[in-house]
């Protein structure tokens, strides 16, 4: 909330449940209060009356559960649907034209329940991951190579499980594809630790899972929307026949505007390439069978 104000991406509502009200307002008063210091115009509250988002252009959904150290995303997946049946029902009713970006985990299959909840066109509807699954893998080949992060440009694939495919040959530092300046045993590093990125995470906070960068992604594909940039960005979109898979929110490169997904973008992978990614879509499918919206 504190990023699409500083950015003035517009007027901020949080939403959380009745027991949380007073911290939530208190939250957004705290954030406010930031803005003269700042000199950001944007207003900032915290409410738990749905009433509040009436109209609302985008909805980032970041109710559920968090996982705990030693758990998967997956063991989510029953508590978190019924909190985005919830969420998603009140948007449809409040704001039944905006965009939604969904955050909560899984988030793969979060993203679906969200989208046959609202019934929304698949191209409002949209989940996060490879936006932040890049920024980790960038992050660790800026430090690998001891350069800027400004210069590398990473690409990943697929599910936000274990079993992502961060795709090595698109690539680059300055230009220069990642498989001409790393050995391939750091870079089979790098790709181990995105896959793990965010359990490395919970394991050092030990209570909660990422904030800030998850945060810092959500922003990127908001300002994409809301200012209709037209960005090359993943994200997790509704695929029916791209890449080969029928009826299923997965993690694929998109154009991001003003129209939300406006496109999917299919590259040609090589057989490698798709065996991996058919076992991280196996993952997506393993949790999709649990979800009672799609069964
Ligand atoms: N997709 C990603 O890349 C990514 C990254 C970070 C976190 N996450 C996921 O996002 C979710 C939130 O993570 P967090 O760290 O902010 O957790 P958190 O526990 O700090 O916050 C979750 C919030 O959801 C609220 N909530 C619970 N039930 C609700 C309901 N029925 N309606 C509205 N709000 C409700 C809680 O009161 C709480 O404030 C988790 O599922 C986490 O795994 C996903
Ligand atoms: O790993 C988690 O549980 C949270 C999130 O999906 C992340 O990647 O940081």
């Amino acid at each position: 909330a504190l990023m699409l104000a500083q950015k003035e991406l517009g007027d901020v509502v949080i939403v959380d449940i009745p027991a949380q009200t007073n911290p939530t307002k208190g939250k957004a008063l705290d954030m406010l209060e930031a803005s003269p210091v700042q000199g950001f115009n944007a207003n900032i509250t915290g409410t738990s009356n749905y009433e509040d988002i009436q109209d609302a252009d985008l909805v980032l959904i970041t109710a559920g559960l968090p996982r705990k150290p030693g758990m998967s995303r997956d063991d989510l997946v029953a508590t978190n649907e019924k909190i985005m049946i919830e969420v998603s029902k009140n948007i449809k009713k409040y704001a039944p034209n905006s965009y939604i970006i969904v955050l909560s985990n899984p988030v793969d299959a979060m993203t679906y329940v969200c989208y046959k909840t609202t019934g929304f066109p698949k191209n409002r509807v949209i989940g996060q991951s490879g936006v932040l699954d890049t920024a980790r893998f960038n992050t660790f080949v800026a430090q690998e190579l001891n350069v800027s992060i400004e210069d590398i440009s990473g690409f990943v694939l697929g599910g936000h499980g274990d079993d992502m495919v961060p795709l090595v040959r698109y690539s680059y530092a300055g230009g220069i594809p990642l498989e001409k300046i790393l050995p391939q045993e750091r870079i089979d590093a790098i790709v181990e630790r995105t896959r793990k990125g965010g359990g490395e995470i919970v394991n050092l906070l030990g209570q909660g899972s990422a904030y800030y960068a998850p945060a810092a992604s959500m922003v990127q594909m908001a300002e994409a929307i809301l200012k209709d940039k037209k960005r090359i960005l993943p994200s997790i979109a509704y695929l029916e026949g791209e890449y080969g898979y029928h009826d299923l929110y997965l993690g694929v490169p998109t154009i991001l505007g003003g129209n939300g997904i406006e496109s999917i973008i299919e590259i040609p992978l090589t057989p490698e390439e798709k065996t991996a990614l058919d076992k991280s879509v196996q993952s997506v499918q393993n949790v999709m069978t649990i979800l009672t919206t799609a069964n």
